[in-house]
């Protein structure tokens, strides 16, 4: 009772109250996102946006005003203020064991900022740029023996019993899984040969008890990334004391011990490696291995500067492998499936597309794509692109600020939480022209985009640091996949099958047949 009135002595005594729907104690707006969209947090904002307009405000376990003009945004990614928090503290971070580590939540900006910087490092180089093609190739070729395998030599049992439709959507969903943990790592995952070996018949060649370490790992990242939120937005009592959110909660922090556990096997197995490579032999370029050498003598760029120049110990390292996994994964996967969708209701597009990779293999269907070939393909980047802006992965994120400021015309006071709504700034038609058009040529006027308008990867100073690699992901893959096969979707008249959590839209399904072009 204490608590009840304490709450809604709070809410009405707020600063700037703002519209919104109005907030239940402990679950804040959840009954409103589960009751009237299902749990779908893109259909909670679509409305919040429609009914209040260009700022208002929700609650999960706190209050967070969110902002839909492109203007607002100013104050957040501006060299100036510099609002580098995402998130206020809050316990679930300590019960995770990620407080002030890695870099999503890390709160710590003294930590935050060495461990960016590790990253960074890492994987905007050449040589990782370099690595990110070659594993597409070789992924994709791994891809395509699958569907060979499984489609297109088999046509007509096959046709028979309609197995040349695909779920292109849960095939993307291993290939990046198996991809980011190879940049990331340096090792095989064997996500893909799982899925595949789920078919029946005949088995992928590597060993069992490798795919069987895989789908543990696949199926422990699926949990983490649904059970993170638990920890987030969902007070301390409902997560200890309501069997449905603790069951969940159990469930993340088993799948967070597993992944530890996996991750700290590969890392000491790498330092060793390493040890035993002698100074004149070179070295992979996957995240794992920059982070470890990384200020040591076998460093390139090594100068003794003291602390700020020291070693990443294990557990950071960790911390940081399980952020790149874990955004390097879904994320790309259902992008791609949206493109898929797009390009498969737009003729035209299609068409230009078509005319851009024919033209850049030259009816080549065997050569690997190369990183030239991945700057050239301008028409499938301005697909990727368009596709993000009127269909955003991400519907919201997330900033606190760490000084009193003022916002969208309004004094706030330190500590704040904001959201951007991803899907308004992509459609603010001050900045728009005919925003919901789709329409990938406007990406083809140098300098057309204004300052911030453009929001799929973040911005400001915690803007994604995966943005390169995933662009390469997804342009060289649309190349790959267009330059061999006509892929048509079983049910152009359905909506996409998407389902959106508390902060990522993710597709669930995509049928396709996919068969080779003429
Ligand atoms: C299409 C794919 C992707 C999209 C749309 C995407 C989008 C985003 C967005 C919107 C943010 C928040 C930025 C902000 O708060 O300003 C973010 C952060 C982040 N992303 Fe990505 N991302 C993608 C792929 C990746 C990949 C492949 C990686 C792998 C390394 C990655 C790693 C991260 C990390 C570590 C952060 C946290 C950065 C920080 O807090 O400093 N992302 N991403």
């Amino acid at each position: 009772m204490i608590y009840v009135m304490n709450f809604y002595y709070k809410y009405f005594t707020r600063v700037n109250p703002l519209p919104g729907p109005f907030p239940f104690p402990l679950v804040g707006n959840f009954p409103q996102i589960y009751w009237w969209f299902n749990g779908d947090g893109q259909m909670f904002h679509n409305y919040c946006y429609e009914k209040y307009g260009d700022i208002y405000e929700i609650y999960d376990h706190s209050r967070s005003i969110v902002l839909c003009r492109v203007d607002y945004l100013e104050n957040f990614f501006s060299n100036k203020n510099m609002h580098w928090m995402r998130f206020p503290n809050c316990k679930g971070l300590k019960e995770l064991g990620i407080e002030g580590k890695g870099i999503v939540v890390n709160n710590n900006y003294k930590s935050w900022v060495f461990n960016r910087h590790f990253i960074s490092q890492a994987i905007l180089s050449p040589k990782f740029t370099d690595e990110a093609i070659d594993q597409t190739n070789k992924l994709f070729n791994e891809l395509e023996s699958y569907w060979n395998k499984l489609v297109l030599f088999h046509k007509e049992e096959i046709i028979k019993e309609n197995k040349n439709i695909i779920d292109f959507a849960e095939w993307l969903k291993h290939y990046t899984n198996d991809m980011i943990i190879k940049l990331l790592t340096g090792e095989r995952s064997y996500s893909m040969a799982a899925y595949f070996n789920t078919f029946g018949g005949e088995k992928s060649d590597y060993p069992s008890v490798e795919i069987e370490d895989s789908v543990k790992l696949f199926q422990a990242l699926h949990k983490l990334i649904i059970g993170y939120s638990i920890f987030f937005f969902i007070t301390p009592f409902l997560r200890n004391c309501i069997p449905f959110f603790k069951n969940i909660a159990d469930d993340t922090l088993k799948s967070m011990r597993f992944f530890n556990q996996k991750l700290e096997v590969i890392i000491k197995k790498r330092r060793k490696e390493i040890k035993d490579t002698s100074l004149d032999e070179s070295l992979p370029h996957d995240m794992l291995t920059s982070m470890i050498i990384k200020n040591t003598f076998r460093d390139v760029n090594y100068i003794e500067v003291g602390e700020a120049a020291r070693s990443m110990t294990n557990s950071e390292i960790r911390a940081n492998l399980l952020d790149g996994i874990i955004n390097g994964t879904y994320k790309t996967a259902s992008i791609l499936s949206f493109v898929i969708y797009y390009i498969a209701h737009n003729p035209d597009v299609k068409k230009k597309m078509l005319e851009e990779v024919d033209y850049i293999f030259q009816g080549d269907k065997m050569r690997p794509i190369t990183k030239d070939d991945f700057y050239n393909l301008s028409y499938c980047e301005a697909i990727v692109k368009e596709v993000a802006r009127v269909c955003p992965i991400t519907h919201s994120f997330a900033r606190c600020i760490d000084k009193s400021e003022e916002i969208a015309g309004y004094q706030w006071p330190v500590g704040t939480s904001f959201r951007f709504n991803v899907r308004a700034i992509h459609h603010d038609d001050d900045y728009w022209e005919e925003p919901n058009k789709f329409n990938p040529d406007r990406w083809l006027v140098e300098n057309f985009e204004t300052k911030n308008s453009f929001i799929m990867f973040g911005g400001g100073l915690r803007m994604c640091p995966g943005r390169k690699l995933a662009m390469i992901e997804l342009v060289c893959l649309i190349a790959l996949l267009f330059r061999t096969y006509e892929i048509n979707l079983i049910d152009t008249n359905s909506p996409i099958k998407a389902t959106s959590d508390i902060i990522i839209i993710s597709c669930d399904e995509l049928l396709v047949e996919i068969k080779p072009r003429n």
